[in-house]
């Protein structure tokens, strides 16, 4: 089992961020602005959901792992730290998906 989390990964992105775009994927993107980052983000998140349509599993890990990262430099961009993301995670473990759901139906 690995060590490695969520967190080590925002470390790395945030000091990647700051790198010459020429030698950092994770520059580049930062410096491309958030219209880009985004746009990529979402091509990933399809990328993924193909993974998991097709019920490839190596692929769905891996698209995972690019969809995470490409998150993680939106988040950077929009100066959102991973921690606020995981405290509204955290929120939501009062209540159950559907009962949420539930409460924000029209009568
Ligand atoms: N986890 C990642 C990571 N995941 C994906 N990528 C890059 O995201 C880019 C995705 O671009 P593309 O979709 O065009 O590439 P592709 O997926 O091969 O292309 P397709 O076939 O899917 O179209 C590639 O250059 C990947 O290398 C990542 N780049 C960086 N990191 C992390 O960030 C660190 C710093 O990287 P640099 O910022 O590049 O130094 C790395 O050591 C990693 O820890």
């Amino acid at each position: 089992m690995t060590t490695f989390t969520i967190s080590d990964l925002e470390v790395i992105v945030a000091t990647r961020a700051k790198a010459s775009p020429d030698e950092s994927w994770t520059a580049k993107l930062v410096a491309s602005g958030q219209d880009k980052a985004a746009k990529k983000l979402g091509e990933e998140a399809i990328e993924a959901v193909m993974a998991a349509v097709k019920g490839d599993r190596a692929n769905l890990i891996y698209e995972s792992a690019d969809l995470l990262y490409h998150l993680l430099v939106v988040l950077k961009i929009a100066d959102i730290p991973v921690e606020t993301v995981l405290e509204e995670l955290q929120r939501r473990t009062a209540q159950s998906g559907l009962s949420e759901k539930a409460s924000r139906k029209d009568p």
